[in-house]
């Protein structure tokens, strides 16, 4: 029998390419072959951002189809994303299918797909090769996914997905309640993109669920009653390929390393660590207020301040900030996060709530302030600060703004309360373990690349 080879393809976003990159990793050291397939917009970029020294090095083979959008166009606006993609990419993907299976090289054993690219386990069912989805966020979410009909048949949301009756649900006792007027894709403005968003959501979730496998970036012990809710999901997280010696290729900027130089000269436990992900945009005023914060605090600071994240262009600082905050405040535009997680002088993590950093925040035992912004963040927020119970809410003001004050108390109270930091440090063990050798997610995991390489 020929060597596995994986052909693994993610939604094209940092928060999705990261994580499959991971399980490619993963299945590599299980001795699979893996070719990873972005879009050609989002290959241009990691290989942008790639270290000279790493170019040739790779492990994972890195391919690229069309998006079908303009070299110009926006891929931040979700709608026409979705829409570009689904249209054209199954095609692309099938003629990138058949010509490595003629090639005379290893044939595409199974297809791992991100389930946000059910269009991808649809070409491998065409192709008959087995497939994979994997979900990269948490399971609780994908359980309210699945449960659309019966949300629609009891009124609570019409077809659309609009809110029509506003109550609290709770799929289960130990999981968040969630607000049926802030569901993950009421979260965007327009009625029309969270109409699409909507769709996808459920069109992807109905593509996928008869597929081989369903796995996902959780662990079994953090949120047990979700997977009674999700026949067959498997989750096999935290995957955490960037925090050990591998060179993660994925990033979309350039890390900047020096960040741990300065880490290494800090106290143990001292540094709060601000990164708000790939996505979030702060309006101005919101991140003059949140510098100003850090500055009032008197703590020490790492902050990723993403080149568009300050109303999506080149962040202008208050007044003498970067001057006044020279000697304990250092400014990065990409950090190498799960090392920086797991240095001993960072002290909290004030996180956008994005699951993969929530995993990462979580793998390294490290307290958490809540300032998501759209999405599964607010239900990620809210596994950390009331089911976990392992970090606390940045709460708005009047005026929709979490103002310095606030900054300042909550970092204050999340550094004062032992109680966190000790439950923090318990979750940390128990992801230790679980992807440990017999632990549930290595399990899963090896139970996975058994069959895959059986077949
Ligand atoms: O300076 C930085 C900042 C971030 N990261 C990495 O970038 C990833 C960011 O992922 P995530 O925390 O999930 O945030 P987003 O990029 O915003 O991810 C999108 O995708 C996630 C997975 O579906 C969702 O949970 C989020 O809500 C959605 O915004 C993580 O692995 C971080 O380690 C870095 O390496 N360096």
């Amino acid at each position: 029998m020929g060597r596995p080879h994986a052909l693994a393809i993610p939604f094209p976003a940092q928060g999705h390419v990261i994580p499959l990159m991971e399980l490619s990793h993963c299945l590599a050291e299980h001795g699979f072959k893996i070719t990873f397939v972005n879009t050609d917009f989002i290959h241009e970029r990691v290989m942008k951002a790639l270290p000279d020294d790493s170019k040739n090095k790779n492990q994972i083979h890195l391919v690229s189809i069309p998006d079908g959008m303009g070299p110009e166009e926006d891929r931040n606006q979700l709608g026409k994303l979705f829409e570009c993609v689904s249209r054209t990419m199954p095609s692309y993907l099938e003629e990138l299918i058949e010509e490595v299976n003629e090639s005379g090289k290893d044939k595409i054993t199974c297809i791992i797909a991100d389930e946000h690219m059910g269009l991808a386990v649809k070409v491998a069912k065409k192709l008959g090769i087995p497939q994979a989805a994997f979900w990269p966020t948490n399971a609780c979410l994908r359980a309210l996914i699945i449960r659309i009909p019966e949300l629609i048949e009891a009124g609570v949301i019409d077809a659309n997905g609009m809110t029509r009756k506003q109550e609290m649900i709770q799929l289960s006792s130990t999981l968040p309640v969630m607000d049926t007027t802030q569901l993950p894709w009421h979260c965007f403005d327009d009625p029309m993109l969270q109409q699409t968003v909507f769709h996808n959501l459920f069109t992807n979730n109905q593509a996928v669920k008869d597929a081989d496998w369903l796995l996902c970036n959780s662990f079994y012990e953090i949120e047990p009653s979700a997977y009674p809710l999700n026949p067959n999901l498997l989750p096999i997280g935290p995957l955490l390929a960037g925090s050990r010696q591998r060179q993660l290729v994925g990033n979309f900027w350039q890390e900047d390393s020096t960040c741990l130089n300065w880490l290494n000269q800090q106290p143990a436990c001292s540094v709060i660590y601000v990164s708000f992900g790939s996505f979030t945009v702060l309006e101005e005023s919101q991140f003059h207020e949140l510098a100003l914060g850090l500055e009032l605090t008197g703590h020490r600071f790492l902050w990723v301040v993403r080149p568009d994240l300050s109303a999506g262009q080149a962040a202008t600082y208050p007044d003498g900030f970067q001057a006044r905050v020279a000697d304990r405040g250092k400014i990065v535009s990409w950090a190498p996060q799960q090392k920086v997680l797991a240095h001993p002088s960072i002290a909290c993590f004030m996180t956008h709530c994005g699951w993969n950093s929530t995993m990462e925040g979580l793998s390294m035992g490290v307290p958490f302030l809540c300032w998501p912004y759209f999405a599964d963040q607010f239900l990620n927020q809210s596994y950390i600060s009331d089911v976990w119970k392992v970090g606390l809410r940045l709460n708005s003001d009047d005026n929709g703004i979490i103002s310095r004050e606030e900054v300042k108390n909550k970092v204050e109270e999340v550094l004062g309360d032992e109680k966190i930091r000790e439950r923090a440090l318990t979750l940390k063990e128990m992801a230790d373990k679980s992807v440990s050798q017999g632990g549930s997610s290595t399990k899963n995991l090896n139970d996975f690349v058994e069959v895959m390489k059986g077949k």
